[in-house]
């Protein structure tokens, strides 16, 4: 575990630039933030559960309720199916299949609010498997807990218009704190201006 942690880290490190980079800010516009940045390991473990409601089309048992990650960008590894994402047009939910070997990478709020929404952090939830357990490992890369994270300056430019306000993941936990994960009005959601 304490390999894949610094492993995952420098990948996440990796792929931030890549993404500012692609943003138009250089690659190095988030280095330093994200090497003294915070990563959070969570380690989910979910029980076998078929439908416990009878519904039709027919409920799955949620394992873990709908949310988006408050990160830049957190790495997803899964043992077998489970997590799915919100489509945000039609409402469906899909499936993120389980493929050995492979990492999941998903946006966090951070890096939406970063962009301006130029990339989006999705909705998603993990449902239970009826016929496996399952274990994933989701490895979330965020700047330092006290430091404020805005629209890009550069990308204010452009649009003229900032979607976002700034927020710190000391605010984040205070919020979290309060308000139950699924439940109610999500913290992304009160980072919205318009
Ligand atoms: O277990 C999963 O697939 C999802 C985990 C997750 O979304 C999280 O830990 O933030
Ligand atoms: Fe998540």
């Amino acid at each position: 575990m304490g390999r894949y942690a610094v492993a995952v880290r420098r990948l996440a490190l990796e792929l931030m630039g890549v993404i500012v980079e692609s943003l138009g800010l250089g690659r190095t516009y988030m280095k330093a933030k994200m090497e003294d940045g915070i990563q959070v390991m969570v380690v989910n473990s979910y029980p076998t559960c078929g439908h416990p409601e009878a519904a039709s089309p027919p409920m799955p048992a949620v394992g873990m309720p709908t949310h988006t990650d408050y990160s830049n960008i957190t790495v997803l590894l899964q043992s077998n199916d489970g997590l799915q994402v919100l489509d945000a047009e039609t409402g469906r939910w899909t499936l993120v299949p389980a493929i050995p070997g492979a990492l999941y990478v998903q946006v966090g709020n951070h890096l939406e609010v970063l962009s301006n929404g130029r990339y989006r952090s999705p909705v998603h939830r993990a449902v239970l498997n009826p016929s496996a357990a399952r274990l994933s490992v989701a490895s979330l890369h965020s700047v330092p807990m006290g430091e404020k994270m805005g629209v890009a300056a550069e990308l204010l430019q452009q649009d003229g218009t900032k979607r976002y306000r700034e927020s710190s993941f000391e605010e984040f936990l205070e919020f979290v704190s309060w308000n139950e994960l699924g439940k109610g009005r999500s913290f992304m959601d009160t980072l919205k201006l318009m």
